[in-house]
């Protein structure tokens, strides 16, 4: 905008000048393409994100079946490789299909994927939810929420016909809290944080339950859904009793929801160092998949 004489510019004519300048400024500087997933299919992997990719690769041919509608997408590093497996299914396979999410994770996973995202309120039954853990236990109860997205992790958990957890084979204990010590996760409300901290440690005796804090922030962890994160270790000795635990802590007023998923999952796929895949079942049953040369 060119004010050739001295009077003050009109109100209108600033706005006009600024849209102007927006427009140079976002025209000329081009908004790159969202990355690809982070996944292993490009290569060489850290032993880790191998045994990950098996176990998603493994969970996906055997319960994302042709006739499945909507499927739940998990948060982690683990479900990169579930999204992968059922986008090599084909655009044929995934053309009808509705993708509901666990978090801004992923939901940008499905959306950079070029699946079709949609919502639980919209889609309140699911075919097949897969997910990873942080932890799981000969029965199948796990920990989640190390990525603080359990609240609706478990919404979609209970809202599936099948619920379906992959992890490495870190993630395979004989019971809660043997690797995973950072302790049970716990969704607050702002509000009551201090109260609920102080109830894990004088009556619910968590004496380390801590309240998670951001690293590239300052001040707290916040979730998707703005609540705090605590973290609360118990001994494994009361871990030996998950529901018992995650039925206390439910209870104490200001919590949201905890992570800890009791009689939940049908199944449990765990990729291992070896290349080979176990699979543990509700009922009990353990499938060891040999490595194959893929
Ligand atoms: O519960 C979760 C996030 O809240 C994750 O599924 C869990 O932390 C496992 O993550 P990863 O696959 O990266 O090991």
């Amino acid at each position: 905008m060119e004010n050739d004489d001295k009077r003050t510019p009109t109100l209108r004519e600033i706005n006009n000048m600024l849209n102007e300048r927006l427009h140079m400024i976002t025209s000329a500087v081009p908004i790159p393409p969202m990355a690809p997933p982070a996944t292993g299919a490009q290569g060489p992997t850290p032993h880790h994100g191998r045994s990950k990719q098996l176990a998603a690769w493994t969970a996906v041919d055997e319960h994302v079946l042709p006739e499945y509608r909507v499927i739940g997408i998990g948060s982690g590093s683990t479900v990169p490789y579930v999204v992968e497996r059922i986008v090599s299914q084909g655009a044929e396979a995934n053309k009808d299909r509705v993708f509901i999410p666990t978090g801004f994770q992923s939901k940008e996973l499905i959306v950079s994927s070029g699946l079709s995202l949609g919502d639980v309120d919209q889609y309140p039954t699911i075919d097949v939810t897969l997910d990873g853990a942080d932890e799981v236990d000969t029965q199948l109860n796990c920990i989640k929420g190390g990525g603080a997205c359990h609240l609706r992790e478990k919404v979609l958990a209970e809202a599936a016909t099948t619920f379906i957890l992959v992890a490495d084979y870190r993630k395979n204990v004989e019971y809660l809290g043997t690797n995973f010590k950072a302790g049970v996760p716990i969704e607050v409300v702002p509000f009551a944080y201090a109260k609920v901290l102080q109830n894990l440690h004088q009556v619910l005796n968590s004496p380390k339950a801590t309240l998670r804090m951001a690293v590239a922030k300052a001040g707290p962890v916040v979730s998707d859904n703005g609540n705090f994160i605590i973290d609360a270790p118990f001994d494994v000795e009361r871990m030996k009793e998950p529901y018992k635990i995650m039925a206390q802590i439910k209870m104490l007023t200001g919590v949201v929801e905890v992570g800890l998923f009791c009689h939940m999952a049908r199944a449990a796929y765990f990729g291992n160092q070896d290349g080979s895949v176990t699979a543990k079942w509700n009922d009990g049953k353990i499938q060891e998949i040999p490595a194959t040369n893929s």
